[in-house]
């Protein structure tokens, strides 16, 4: 498969912090990644070498085989950054209209609006868009540039829910269309819906790498859970069993050998269910952090 992506041994200090610690990744065209980390995990200053605007100290960074600052200006890549602002005053037309003219071949501005599902939007002015079509126009400032690769560094942080479903389903557009697509994030629900591999990052290294299934499994304990008299004593189950109201909860890692012990221990249980591990558990255990996300996380 064609690389769009490739980190080789990538390093980036800030004075005595590693930021990013000698770290290789390659990402194939067309796919679609996320990368998790808890904050200061490196996923900012890795978007940041993958555009040029940061040099790694050691190692090397290639974005369609080039010098990252060359696939830059060819318009091979092209990234919406955390927090950057809109000029006030102008439609989402004139807006995709001006970013277009940087790159040398750029989609049509109402191509690259319907792809951020702001077609109706076209002439409203950026100062009266809602939080949610805001963070599409940034997308489709992205999208306009017409590159092969896009970077979305933490692209619906607080945006509501109708907001992240509208902005994902632009976003899939873009992969449908064959864009290789490296999103940051801190909601692994996001993560599980719209990325066919995940990069877990701690400390600037890479801590897991696969498919959200796969990422789950690593790190997550299974649940069995199942009803059982208070009085009722249960056999040496592996894992951790906590009893309450009638209920008992098991979380292992051998969810299979707690029900074989289970029903070969002859207690009087009932009602047995097991779910697989969570990706926000996996993710805990394999960063040893203490929450993936932000405070604007978890109120949601
Ligand atoms: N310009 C800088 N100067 C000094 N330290 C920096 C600079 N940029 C980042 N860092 C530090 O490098 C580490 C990695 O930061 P980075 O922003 O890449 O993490 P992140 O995974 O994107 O975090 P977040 O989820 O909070 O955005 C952090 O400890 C951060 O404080």
């Amino acid at each position: 498969m064609e690389t769009a992506i490739a980190l080789d041994r990538a390093t980036k200090r800030f004075g005595e912090l590693t930021a990013v610690d000698a770290l290789s990744l390659e990402i194939g065209r067309g796919a679609t990644v996320a990368l998790l980390g808890a904050n200061g995990a490196g996923k900012s200053t890795t978007v940041a070498m993958l555009m040029g605007l940061l040099q790694p100290d050691a190692g090397r960074v290639t974005v369609a085989g080039r010098a990252p600052r060359q696939a830059v200006v060819e318009g091979r890549i092209a990234a919406m950054l955390q927090d950057s602002g809109l000029m006030p005053g102008v439609t989402a037309a004139e807006l995709v209209g001006l970013a277009r003219r940087m790159y040398p071949a750029p989609l049509r501005v109402e191509e690259a609006l319907e792809l951020a599902g702001l077609r109706e939007q076209a002439r409203r002015r950026v100062e009266r868009m809602s939080g949610g079509q805001v963070q599409r126009l940034k997308f489709a400032l992205v999208a306009v540039a017409g590159a092969d690769t896009m970077l979305l560094d933490e692209p619906t942080r607080a945006l509501d829910v109708q907001g992240r479903r509208e902005f994902w389903a632009a976003m899939r557009n873009c992969a449908a269309a064959g864009r290789t697509i490296v999103f940051a994030t801190h909601y692994l629900d996001e993560v599980e819906e719209n990325a066919e591999r995940v990069v877990v990052l701690a400390r600037g290294r890479i801590a897991a790498d696969g498919t959200p299934a796969r990422i789950r499994e690593a790190g997550g304990r299974a649940v069995v859970r199942f009803r059982v008299p208070a009085h009722e004593t249960l056999p040496t189950l592996p894992g951790e069993v906590v009893r309450e109201h009638g209920w008992a909860t098991v979380r292992s890692t051998a969810p299979d050998d707690v029900v074989r012990r289970l029903v070969g221990s002859g207690a009087d249980w009932s009602d047995l269910r097991v779910s697989p591990p969570s990706l926000d558990e996996s993710f805990l255990a394999l960063t040893g952090s203490t929450h993936p996300a932000h405070e604007e996380a978890q109120v949601r």
